[in-house]
């Protein structure tokens, strides 16, 4: 079977927590495809060149250390508004979104640009605050010296950046159902997703 669950929206919304849990659920693939443009962020914070580290990209480096930092995320922001550099992790995105079996892919084009065709669609969102709050109580544990302030400052940054892009904007496809987090927990954001899957799978 061929079933692609899209899952769009801004820093820190939830994409990838309902994304792992959905794969988990159903037994499909899952590619968090942020983790594409944070590799790419890395190897240029280490001095490399963003198209032709992206064209080179392997997919072991979506295993390297340190990606969930906040400089690669800005890093990684960057990168993503280069279309080079996003022409050059389609391919790689699409084969997996259509791949058999079924497969559940988080950003914020893959609705749009990515996998237009996706049988589910997920816009996930939630107030600046709220998602700066959540990305603060991850980040604290690895950097002590992280603030709230800082935090929110990085999100709205990247978020106004992702959205005003030319190339692929972070936009919610006009048949995605959003779902706004900002007042929902983890279980009930993970159930209204779990409905429109299972609304959207083939019947049997
Ligand atoms: N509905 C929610 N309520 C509270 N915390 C949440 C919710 N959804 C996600 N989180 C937490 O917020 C953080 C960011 O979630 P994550 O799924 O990584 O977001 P994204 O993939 O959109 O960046 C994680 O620590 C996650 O546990
Ligand atoms: N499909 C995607 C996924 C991420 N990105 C870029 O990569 C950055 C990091 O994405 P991410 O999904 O890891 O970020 P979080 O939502 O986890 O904070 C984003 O700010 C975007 O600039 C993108 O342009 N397109």
């Amino acid at each position: 079977m061929i079933f692609t669950v899209a899952i769009d929206g801004p820093a820190a919304s939830g994409k990838g927590t309902i994304g792992r849990a959905l794969a988990h659920r159903f037994d499909f693939a899952h590619l968090d495809t942020g983790l594409l443009y944070r590799a790419v962020g890395a190897k240029v914070l280490a001095g490399g060149e963003a198209i032709a580290a992206a064209r080179a990209l392997r997919p072991e480096d979506l295993h390297a250390e340190g990606l969930r930092s906040a400089p690669v995320a800005q890093a990684a922001s960057r990168v993503a508004a280069i279309p080079e550099v996003r022409a050059a992790l389609l391919e790689f995105q699409r084969r997996i979104a259509r791949r058999e079996g079924g497969a559940v892919l988080d950003g914020r084009d893959i609705g749009t640009v990515i996998c237009p065709e996706a049988e589910a669609k997920l816009f996930v969102t939630a107030t600046p605050e709220v998602r700066a709050e959540r990305r603060y109580l991850e980040l604290v544990q690895s950097d002590p010296t992280c603030t709230r302030d800082a935090v929110l400052a990085d999100v709205k940054a990247r978020d106004a950046r992702d959205t005003n892009r030319a190339d692929a904007p972070l936009a919610a496809a006009e048949d995605a159902v959003v779902l706004d987090t900002s007042e929902m927990s983890v279980e009930a954001a993970l159930e209204a997703a779990l409905a429109l899957v299972k609304a959207r799978l083939p019947a049997g």
